[in-house]
């Protein structure tokens, strides 16, 4: 069966619809060259060439040095190698026979051959202080885009086209393997035209300007093909996060199961191929336009050129300069020809490089602007008593709270339930318990401590969380137990955590015990069942004894020993801390001293297990209907 056929749909159903159309409208949704001229654009290369020295400087100082030291001597070189040649030539074209004319123009020949040695050797050293420099400020680029993004407060996430221009900072880290380059090639060219031009000008003052004019089409044209480069990069910013994502969904091994045996794969493909049409659809419209602007500019370039030449001919043959300063002259402007072509290109890539770096650049201000500043406060010694007062959290956006007017007061040793139905605000209500998110209005102290004057680190370095939706680390056992956690000098303490769970048989059967690397996806990695990762999950949070344990329905993948287990777990260490289990299982709740029921974000029921199970409410009526089948 070919996939079309696959993908035919039965007589009368509706075709597959297309992938979402994505019209990002928020502030940051203006192209921000839309109002930028020509002029102003070419203002910014100092600037920008300037930042990569500065990013350059920080990351390896011999590298640059070296680079720097390279195009000293480039420019020297290439300077002493035309007028080394303005001298050989002088006899070469002279009088007298060929012997006498070569001995005559020998010095000035050497000091040509030794110039061109040194130019191609500095070209080499330059190339390798390039590569040295490159990786490590990709590198380091790339990490400091990360550790930006795991900084910011979670509530970004949530903000105005935060993931669509992360995805168009992460443009800004490609470029860095470029950028070095692409600055260093621009610096020589600009060095060797600087050079060839001084010494064409002082043969005669004319040639210049025209070759100016003969290279400056060009220079026109490479930005604005630049700018509309760009333009299509800006235009597809959304589809291309998208499908970066649905590349992810559609190939990880993870759901490799449910993308066959729900026959989704088709689906998928055409999604995924949908968005890339509209991408390509995009780049194709532009392609006239910079077929354009290279005719244009190739047309205008080529009539200067051509004065240039026809200038320089004129000038000889009409004898106003030396057959000898008229060969110079053709070396000269061969070379600033060369040259300026360089300046040009390299200055366009310079140019189109730092339109991403903005993007890097603004994305990492906004990153450090909404990094926590939540002020000096600390958690110190036990936490004895967590406090909410009528806290209310609307998520971006929305127009209700997700959380609305809550007052709760936990005290050590307690363990709170919260139940409601889904959307009610559970895992929203944690997340402002544990500081994750800062209540819009209304309090949470710990110890009387405001969180919103806290350092976090200090409330979470006290807390251990076992989310809905936990993450599977790449990572070997031990690490996946105790990250986020200093680690012992034995594994005792690991053990105790995975004994807590009933995890021990599952670990002591893996081929390397603690040591096994859990990802199936690499070779001689391995997996674990999802109630076995789920044991982990909460293994993890045990490791920590924190003083706020959190479990988000900690046991939903497991079986009953397992569930029971966790239970008896929660129980025997309950009296060191303050325990909430979020749960649906309604069961469950018998461990708790205290249970909130949540509707909409409030609290509308309250109270111990057998209060609730014969009050009435909506605890009994949803007990009612887990019980009846
Ligand atoms: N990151 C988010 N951005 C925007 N809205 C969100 C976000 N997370 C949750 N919400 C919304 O907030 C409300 C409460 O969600 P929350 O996850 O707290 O509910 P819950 O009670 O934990 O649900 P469940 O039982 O399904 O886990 C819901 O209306 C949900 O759509």
């Amino acid at each position: 069966m070919t996939t079309s056929e696959a993908h035919s749909t039965p007589t009368g159903a509706p075709p597959p619809p297309p992938p979402a159309e994505i019209t990002y409208s928020g502030q940051y949704s203006v192209n921000p060259l839309a109002e930028v001229s020509f002029r102003a654009m070419c203002a910014t290369l100092p600037a920008v060439l300037a930042r990569i020295g500065r990013l350059s400087w920080r990351t390896d100082r011999r590298a640059v040095q070296l680079l720097v030291g390279c195009q000293v001597v480039t420019g020297a070189s290439a300077a002493v190698l035309l007028a080394a040649t303005a001298r050989a030539m002088g006899p070469v074209l002279g009088a007298g026979n060929a012997a006498d004319r070569l001995h005559g123009a020998l010095p000035a020949l050497l000091v040509v051959a030794v110039a061109a040695a040194l130019n191609r050797v500095s070209g080499a050293v330059a190339t390798y202080a390039e590569r040295r420099l490159t990786p490590l400020l990709t590198s380091q680029t790339d990490s400091a885009l990360v550790e930006a993004v795991c900084r910011v407060e979670a509530a970004a996430y949530a903000g105005d086209g935060f993931s669509d221009r992360q995805e168009a900072a992460e443009m800004g880290v490609v470029r860095t393997h470029v950028m070095v380059t692409d600055a260093q090639r621009f610096m020589s060219s600009l060095i060797r035209l600087v050079t060839a031009g001084g010494v064409l000008s002082l043969l005669n003052v004319v040639m210049l300007p025209l070759l100016l004019l003969a290279v400056l089409p060009a220079g026109v044209g490479a930005v604005l093909t630049a700018r509309v480069d760009y333009e299509i990069h800006y235009a597809n910013v959304s589809d291309r996060n998208v499908r970066g994502m649905m590349r992810w969904w559609a190939t990880t091994s993870k759901y490799s199961d449910e993308v066959r045996a729900n026959s989704m794969t088709d689906y998928l493909v055409y999604w995924y191929r949908a968005l890339s049409d509209r991408c390509d659809r995009r780049n194709l419209a532009a392609a006239p336009r910079t077929l354009r602007i290279s005719l244009l500019s190739s047309l205008a370039g080529g009539v200067f050129l051509l004065a240039t030449w026809g200038a320089l001919a004129w000038l000889a043959v009409t004898g106003r300069i030396e057959p000898a300063i008229a060969a110079t002259a053709v070396i000269a402007v061969q070379t600033a020809l060369a040259a300026l072509s360089q300046v040009v290109v390299n200055g366009a890539a310079v140019f189109h490089t730092s339109l991403y770096l903005s993007d890097m650049r603004s994305f990492l201000d906004e990153a450090a602007a909404r990094a926590p500043r939540r002020g000096p406060g600390r958690i110190s010694g036990p936490v004895e008593q967590i406090r909410l007062d009528e806290v209310v959290y609307r998520y971006p956006g929305k127009d209700r709270p997700a959380v609305d007017g809550v007052s709760l007061t936990l005290e050590r040793g307690q363990i709170l339930a919260i139940v409601g139905a889904n959307g009610s605000g559970k895992s929203t209500l944690t997340r402002l318990i544990t500081g994750i998110y800062l209540a819009d209005k209304g309090t949470v102290t710990w110890n009387g401590s405001d969180l919103a004057d806290t350092d976090p680190d200090t409330v979470w370095h006290r807390t251990g969380l076992v989310p809905q939706d936990f993450a599977r680390w790449p990572l070997r056992v031990r690490e996946n137990v105790t990250l986020g956690q200093p680690r012992t000098h034995d594994d005792g303490p690991v053990w105790e955590a995975i004994d807590a769970v009933g995890l021990r048989e599952a670990v002591e059967e893996l081929p390397s015990g603690l040591d096994t690397l859990q990802a199936r996806d690499v070779w001689g990695g391995v997996d674990f069942s999802g109630g076995q990762w789920q044991r982990e999950a909460c293994a993890r949070a045990l490791y920590r004894q924190p003083d706020l344990l959190i479990l988000d329905e900690p046991t939903s993948q497991m079986d009953p020993r397992g569930e029971h287990q966790i239970f008896e777990e929660i129980k025997a260490i309950a009296a060191d801390r303050i325990t909430i289990v979020v749960t649906h299982r309604l069961e469950n709740t018998k461990v708790a001293d205290h249970i909130v029921v949540l509707e909409h974000g409030r609290i509308t029921e309250q109270g111990r297990y057998d209060d609730l199970v014969h009050g009435g409410g909506t605890f009994a009526e949803l007990l009612a209907l887990s019980q009846d089948r």
